[in-house]
């Protein structure tokens, strides 16, 4: 007798693999747009005029509309009521309608202000923050479609290798405009232009890759018998969100997460001028050292999200990596310590870091909130840390400007002293160990199981 076993597309190793790869790579070319322009902020400054304010502004625009008209809210209302489907190709066309507004500003400089701001600052920043948005609701999708195919396999690894394959795009956009803009320049003009280029090109493949996966999608959900993506018992309803906000674990996380990455996102943007001001490092391999950072994670995030997946101790892992953000922060800040080689070690175990905590904070997320309101509270957990996504950016510009810029004999600006920047970053890294360890003790009351391993 021939025994007949419906078996979901989730459990055939080729499908759930390949569509993690699928979605990583519309990641990817997110990531790449994220810091696509910080490279450039010397090149900005002597060939367009802008300040280290209006940098600051331009960056921090990423979360205007995230955190203002809580658009990462209804994005994830819009993910747990629409699907992931709908939601991620909406989200994947916001990027490049962002990034065509960013293209302009850049190509196109204007005269004058809008609201105060310079023009091009004005109509770069609002592209970058519906950019901004797409590329933010894009990554809660993500996970969502993670935990749909992962749930109870590789759950932590597979998060691991998509923010891998992200971190790849960020290496990308730390390394390359700088020279490109350079190489593609016409009589010393550098195209400062020509990486966002690049960048458009990238979301464009990224979309038609988000396309192909809803096929992938819709085979899988075929595969579970699910008919409607959304099914009646699992839609959306608003007392899920009071359910979220309820619970003081998903507190913590939120918490934690805003802490810990304002002291790593924000803190790339200023990496290459960090290299340049402080430890005196050629212009044109500037980015090369930042860039090291995401190299790191790109093995470690794995590494360290199938740790996870098979002995456990997620919690344990969110402090080390904390005390590690201090540890890092408080030596850049440190000003005898100048040396371009110790700033390559530090992004080395920044790098460290940065795979750490990530890739044990969102697999622990199913742990505490169920995965029918998971798509709301991955959005709730990126709402708060999009606070601070926007307001480090734009409180470093604001510091460098005002409290940072060091003058020579002759009265002219000659570098910036990034001390006080970095002590900022590190009291960050103070802050979430805080945290950090409250959330490991809330996990031993309430029983989690943060410290337990994720595969059955
Ligand atoms: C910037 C974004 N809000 C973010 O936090 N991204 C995380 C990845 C979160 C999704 C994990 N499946 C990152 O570390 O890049």
């Amino acid at each position: 007798m021939t025994e007949v076993i419906n078996k979901s597309l989730r459990d055939s190793k080729g499908a759930r693999w390949g569509a993690l790869a699928v979605v990583s790579f519309t990641m990817l070319c997110g990531y790449y747009i994220n810091y696509v322009i910080s490279p450039l902020k010397p090149l900005l400054e002597e060939y367009m005029g802008w300040t280290s304010a209006d940098f600051g502004v331009w960056n921090s625009a990423y979360g205007w509309f995230n955190v203002f008209f809580l658009m990462l809210i209804f994005g994830g209302i819009i993910l747990d009521k629409m699907g992931v489907r709908f939601t991620g190709l909406g989200a994947a066309l916001t990027m490049i309608v962002g990034t065509a507004l960013q293209y302009y500003a850049i190509e196109f400089p204007m005269e004058g202000t809008i609201l105060g701001f310079k023009s091009s600052i004005a109509i770069g920043a609002l592209g970058f923050g519906i950019f901004g948005m797409g590329v933010e609701i894009a990554g809660i999708t993500v996970s969502k479609i993670i935990v749909k195919w992962f749930k109870g396999k590789e759950l932590a690894l597979a998060m691991g290798l998509e923010m891998a394959t992200a971190r790849m795009g960020t290496a990308l956009a730390l390394a390359v405009p700088l020279p490109m803009a350079k190489a593609l320049g016409v009589n010393g003009m550098p195209s400062i232009s020509a990486p966002i280029m690049l960048g458009l090109g990238l979301l464009v493949a990224g979309f038609i890759a988000f396309l192909w996966y809803t096929f992938m999608d819709k085979k899988l959900e075929k595969s579970e018998g699910i008919s409607d993506e959304v099914s009646e018992e699992d839609a959306f309803k608003v007392s899920d969100i009071l359910f979220i906000i309820k619970n003081k674990g998903f507190w913590l996380i939120a918490l934690l997460c805003v802490l810990f990455y304002s002291g790593i996102f924000p803190f790339l943007y200023y990496a290459t001028d960090l290299m340049i001001n402080k430890y005196g490092v050629n212009e044109d391999f500037a980015g090369a050292i930042p860039s090291l950072l995401p190299f790191g994670t790109i093995i470690l995030t794995p590494f360290f999200g199938n740790l996870y997946d098979r002995k456990g101790k997620g919690a344990t892992i969110m402090l080390i990596g904390s005390v590690m953000l201090l540890a890092v922060h408080s030596f850049f800040a440190a000003p005898i310590l100048n040396h371009y080689i110790i700033a390559i070690v530090l992004i080395i175990l920044l790098g460290v870091t940065f795979s750490l905590v990530p890739s044990a904070m969102w697999p622990s997320v199913p742990k505490i909130i169920p995965e029918k309101q998971l798509g709301s509270a991955y959005a709730l957990i990126f709402w708060v840390q999009n606070w601070g996504l926007m307001g480090m950016p734009l409180l470093i510009g604001i510091v460098l400007e005002k409290y940072c810029k060091v003058v020579d004999d002759n009265g002219v600006f000659s570098h910036y002293d990034y001390t006080l920047p970095m002590v900022i970053f590190a009291a960050t890294g103070l802050l979430a160990i805080i945290v950090a360890a409250a959330l490991k003790a809330e996990d031993k009351k309430k029983g989690y199981g943060l410290e337990r391993p994720n595969m059955a």
